[in-house]
């Protein structure tokens, strides 16, 4: 078995679809460096559903903005399937980012003047590239938006509008999605929402999801969950509930206090 297939989603043994290893991330020089990441090894197994979580601080959107290709590491190594992000010039990693990262942020970024369709497919539209009907079909009807495609985003709310931005991050069928803090912007009814569709994209599309998120009730829909503590993994819960993200999470306050 090679190094790349040793990680295991409910007891199948599958690729990851991401990793890192020993990733190192420091910004700035002198009195003002800051080690964003310190050492980081950290698997992403194909299908599975992680969620990561820490102090605000911690590292939770550099890792994410490294390991998408978004920011270059200072060592160590980030890789998408097995393509080395560091061995790609700029043009190939533009290209990676296009084809194999879908992404979902707080600020649902859709375009006012299009349609739900349009957005879903506006990133392969611009690549030239055809979705694929019965994938696209599928995407929207996981999302439960097949109503909802002539309408522009002022005409939708903001759960619709998420899910609007799930589809279009997964339309292109990539080998991971990164969501960060996806259900920011949501009351708690839209957020539920959107993370049932999400979890729905991993279970029914057999889609890999990484999420950074501050809320125990939405990392409680992952399979996993992974908490950073200055720029270090400090421990990893899997089939998590609500109730054992809030303890481990009181636990790492009170020690940060007390440290
Ligand atoms: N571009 C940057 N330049 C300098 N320092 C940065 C930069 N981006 C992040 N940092 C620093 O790196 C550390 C980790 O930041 P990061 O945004 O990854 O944390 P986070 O866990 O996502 O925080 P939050 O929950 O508040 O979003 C912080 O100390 C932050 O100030």
């Amino acid at each position: 078995m090679s190094e790349a297939t040793t990680r295991t989603v409910r007891g199948a043994v599958t690729a990851a679809a991401a990793r890192a290893h020993l990733l190192t991330k420091v910004y700035g020089q002198g009195e003002t460096q800051v080690t964003a990441l310190d050492g980081v090894s950290v698997e992403f197994g194909r299908g599975e559903y992680t969620a990561i979580m820490g102090p605000s601080g911690s590292g939770k959107s550099t890792l994410m903005h490294c390991m998408a290709g978004l920011d270059s590491l200072t060592s160590g190594s980030a890789r998408i399937g097995e393509t080395e992000l560091g061995s790609l010039k700029d043009k190939e990693l533009t290209r990676l980012r296009r084809d194999k990262i879908g992404f979902v942020f707080q600020a649902f970024n859709l375009l006012p003047t299009l349609t739900a369709a349009e957005n879903i497919t506006l990133p392969m539209d611009i690549a030239g590239r055809r979705p694929d009907p019965d994938w696209l079909r599928r995407v929207i009807g996981t999302m439960g938006l097949a109503d909802r495609l002539r309408h522009r985003p002022s005409r939708l709310s903001g759960g619709q509008q998420q899910r609007v931005a799930v589809a279009r991050a997964l339309a292109a069928k990539p080998e991971i999605i990164f969501a960060d803090e996806p259900t920011g912007n949501l009351d708690s009814r839209s957020g539920a929402e959107v993370l049932g569709f999400l979890r729905d994209s991993v279970r029914e599309l057999g889609q890999t999801v990484v999420m950074v998120t501050h809320d125990p009730v939405a990392a409680a829909c992952a399979d996993r969950v992974v908490f950073l503590a200055d720029g270090r993994i400090v421990d990893e819960l899997t089939d998590p509930t609500a109730a054992h993200v809030l303890d481990r999470m009181r636990r790492f306050d009170a020690k940060g206090r007390t440290a």
